[in-house]
């Protein structure tokens, strides 16, 4: 079972052309574990992202520490798949070979990087695109692919930076079932940044709210709506009490971040 503590991690960017430092997280202090999907929800500038890219090793706290299953984290590794709004797949590279990727940097044969490949592309509902290049796959495809891309590796977590932010609507809705779908089936652990309410609460087994920046944890809310969930769930009374709360907190946040502006 994978554990991650973020151990009183701050974040302060230093000082810059007559711009004062920028404080962007405050202590933040939380453990993950259970296979738990987190959805980390907060108005826009408070840190998510900061947050995520100290977990993934691309930035470093200024004071704390992030532990994953005991072990210090310095830098990115395998044991973290990250996925990004933008779509960063290899635009060299088709369909399987990105999926595939990590496996062949590790040294895996070919044959088994495929069937590992086409097991995820099977998965995400690809099949028949093997092949494409990431430039002829629409931007859902493109996220779908990044996110078996992440999966391959078996990371022990995943970690999501609003992989669905740039997509309508109806894609947007599409891709949540398949993701909950993978995790409803696999359990992995997850922590997935977004400022969607309903996304935060129709994903997560817990949704952790964010005050506005300096960012803490301001709300660590269990989410208990029965699995397997459909985008049915959305209109229950538990569904929409629960979004109402959100709605609250999120707001109550906003109107900080409109008070400084
Ligand atoms: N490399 C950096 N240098 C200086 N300041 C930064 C840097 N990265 C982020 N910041 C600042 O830190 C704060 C938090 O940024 P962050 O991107 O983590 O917020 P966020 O909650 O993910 O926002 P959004 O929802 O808009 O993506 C912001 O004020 C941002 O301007």
């Amino acid at each position: 079972m994978t554990t991650l503590v973020i151990d009183q991690v701050t974040r302060t960017f230093p000082a810059r052309q007559g711009h004062a430092p920028t404080r962007a997280l405050e202590p933040v202090a939380l453990t993950i574990g259970n296979n738990d999907f987190v959805t980390i929800l907060g108005p826009s500038g408070c840190g998510k992202s900061t947050l995520l890219r100290i977990v993934a090793g691309l930035d470093h706290p200024t004071s704390g520490k992030v532990l994953l299953d005991g072990r210090d984290v310095t830098g990115p590794g395998a044991d973290r798949g990250m996925v990004f709004q933008s779509y960063t797949l290899f635009p060299w590279l088709t369909v399987r070979e990105n999926i595939a990727f990590g496996l062949r940097e590790r040294g895996v044969p070919e044959a088994e990087r495929n069937v590992v490949a086409d097991r995820f592309i099977q998965q995400i509902g690809l099949k028949g695109f093997e092949n494409h290049w990431p430039k002829q796959l629409s931007g859902g495809m493109q996220q779908r692919c990044a996110i078996a891309r992440a999966l391959a590796n078996d990371p022990k977590i995943l970690l999501l930076d609003e992989p669905f932010g740039a997509l309508d609507n109806q894609t947007r809705v599409l891709m949540q079932e398949m993701l909950l779908g993978i995790w409803e089936r696999d359990q992995k652990t997850v922590l997935f940044v977004t400022h969607d309410i309903e996304e935060a609460i129709f994903l997560g087994s817990r949704v952790l709210v964010m005050s506005a920046r300096p960012g803490r944890i301001k709300a660590d809310i269990k989410i208990e709506l029965p699995h397997p969930r459909s985008y049915k769930v959305k209109t229950s009374p538990e569904f929409v009490a629960l979004k109402e709360r959100m709605v609250e907190e999120i707001r109550a946040e906003a109107l900080k971040v409109a008070a400084e502006a």
